[in-house]
């Protein structure tokens, strides 16, 4: 075969050229192969390290349980509350100060040095672990890693939210679980003898505001039977679901306490509150922004079997609701605008017919009592105070003498049921004592500026012991001078606060304070016109 081409000349001497050039080339790349082996060995490597990492996620997944708590969820208050009773979550390194509680005492710490005051829970204090500070705790053999969290929950970064991711290395729940319970009965214990408060917050979401100590029904004095049958009507209701159920009718009850301020309507919610241990709702309507989806959405969010509470209701009707959609100048809530304020940019506020919806509409919880106050009867709506809505309506009145010889017996009660050693001190029920027990003065000797001076020093021990039989007597000696449903009851608890070591001394003065108040109460009608 001839491979000669038209030049003359032969074309395979080039290939040993190429091969050289070839050669050549990779000889000028000599460092190629080791990139190759480089590239492959780092995709090898990249492989393994997804394949190990992934079974590395896998292994921790099937050994590692992870769990979030949302501030806006009860979980989250139960556990901040076990995490403050934990040491080392309050001696962290890196602390935020917050006066947020959680339950009653329990997250609070005193700055060092400084006392309580039981009247401002917010002087105290508590350290918390600052946000993203990984805190660890042991629980049951178990090493629990913490972090607290914020988040927030709008573009604005104007709602921050809290959140508290825990981890620990557990196959099951069980620890979990051990955790929460321990948690919630850690809760429960500190907010049993309390009645918890929630308002909502500017989510629109329920938020613990706070816990404070039950009261007792037997303190609050109203004519006879009417806390006792409000109080049974209530447990009949929380346990009739089925009953309810039954007819096809909504689980809900609602109560309507009207009267004169100062009657004791929101003294005896708070009461039958902690009677059936359910927690408060209170829904401010004249809250700012408040509207009809607003209050729906917060209805809809009541748990069940809580009390919600709506006080003065009347506040609502300065101008008369209707059940119209709201106008920029009629059918709202709230306080009324100055005569020269311009009128408002946008219709806001809760219509009638709004509150009626978020009564009894089909997204108002089930299994919840809803409790109204108002001093206005006669300016609610029919519709509003209609069976179903409001089943029961409560009068308060002003104070009878009966309210009054009860309300004595419950500032003094007896002490002693020796009759002969409690007739000695009464006899000399007016000596005060300074703090070292020395005699001030005979408090019957002073002038009237002087006695109140006397019955405010801090003697409360030396509250004349006195038996039952005797303190019944002075009682009804007070209720003497005390006219029938002329004052409030806020009012006859006012004098006896004045001189609450000093039985005597508030029935002597009471005829006097009578005396004052209705000039008092002229004064300020004439004034009124
Ligand atoms: N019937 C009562 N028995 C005992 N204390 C009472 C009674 N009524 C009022 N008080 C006392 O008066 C104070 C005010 O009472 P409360 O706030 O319950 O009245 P209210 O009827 O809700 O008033 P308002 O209508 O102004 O809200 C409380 O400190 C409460 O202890």
């Amino acid at each position: 075969m001839d491979h000669t081409n038209h030049t003359g000349t032969s074309t395979f001497p080039h290939i040993p050229t190429d091969i050289a050039w070839i050669g050549t080339f990779l000889h000028a790349f000599s460092g190629l192969g080791d990139l190759l082996k480089l590239v492959v060995f780092g995709s090898a490597l990249a492989f393994i390290r997804q394949v190990v990492s992934a079974v590395v996620d896998y292994i921790l997944d099937l050994f590692v349980l992870r769990a979030t708590f949302d501030e806006r969820e009860d979980p989250y208050d139960w556990l901040m509350l076990w995490l403050s009773k934990q040491p080392s979550w309050c001696t962290a390194r890196n602390v935020r100060i917050s006066t947020r509680r959680y339950g009653y005492s329990g997250i609070s710490n005193l700055v060092p040095g400084e006392e309580s005051h039981p009247s401002d829970p917010r002087k105290t204090v508590a350290y918390l672990p600052a946000h993203s500070e990984t805190q660890y705790i042991r629980f049951k053999r178990a090493w629990i890693k913490i972090l607290r969290t914020e988040t927030m929950t709008d573009m604005e970064n104007r709602f921050p939210l809290q959140q508290l991711q825990i981890c620990m290395f557990s196959r099951g729940h069980d620890t979990l679980n051990d955790l929460l319970l321990e948690a919630k009965r850690t809760y429960k214990a500190e907010v049993d003898d309390r009645i918890c408060l929630f308002v909502a917050n500017s989510h629109n979401d329920w938020c613990l505001t706070g816990c404070r100590p039950k009261r007792s029904l037997s303190s609050i004095v109203l004519d006879k039977g009417v806390k006792e049958n409000l109080l049974a009507d209530a447990r009949d209701f929380m346990a009739s679901e089925k009953w309810y159920a039954e007819r096809g009718i909504p689980w809900r009850r609602g109560y309507l306490l009207h009267g004169c301020p100062g009657s004791g309507k929101t003294s005896l919610i708070h009461a039958l509150a902690g009677e059936l241990n359910l927690p408060i709702y209170v829904i401010s309507l004249a809250k700012r922004g408040l509207d009809d989806s607003n209050l729906n959405e917060l209805i809809s969010r009541l748990p069940s079997r809580s009390l919600a509470l709506m006080e003065d209701i009347d506040a609502a009707f300065y101008r008369g609701l209707t059940r119209e959609p709201p106008q920029p100048e009629q059918n709202t809530f709230g306080p009324p605008p100055p005569p020269d304020a311009p009128p408002p940019a946008s219709p806001q506020g809760v219509t009638l017919s709004g509150l009626l919806g978020a009564i009894d509409g089909v997204i108002a919880q089930e299994g919840r009592i809803l409790f109204a106050t108002t001093n206005k009867y006669s300016a609610l709506d029919p519709a509003l105070t209609r069976p179903g809505r409001l089943d029961m309506h409560i009068e308060f009145e002003l104070a009878g003498r009966w309210q009054a010889e009860e309300l004595f017996k419950c500032f003094f009660p007896p002490t002693t049921d020796d009759e002969s050693e409690a007739d000695g001190d009464i006899l000399e029920p007016l000596i005060n004592f300074d703090k070292k027990g020395s005699i001030i003065e005979r408090a019957a000797s002073l002038d009237g500026q002087q006695r109140l001076a006397v019955a405010f020093a801090d003697n409360r021990e030396l509250c004349p012991s006195m038996t039952a039989g005797e303190v019944s007597r002075l009682a009804k000696e007070f209720a003497d001078r005390i006219p029938e449903r002329e004052f409030s009851m806020a009012a006859v608890q006012g004098l006896l606060m004045r001189y609450k070591t000093r039985p005597h001394l508030a029935i002597e003065e009471a005829a006097g304070w009578v005396m004052r108040e209705r000039e008092q109460q002229a004064e300020t009608e004439k004034k009124l016109g």
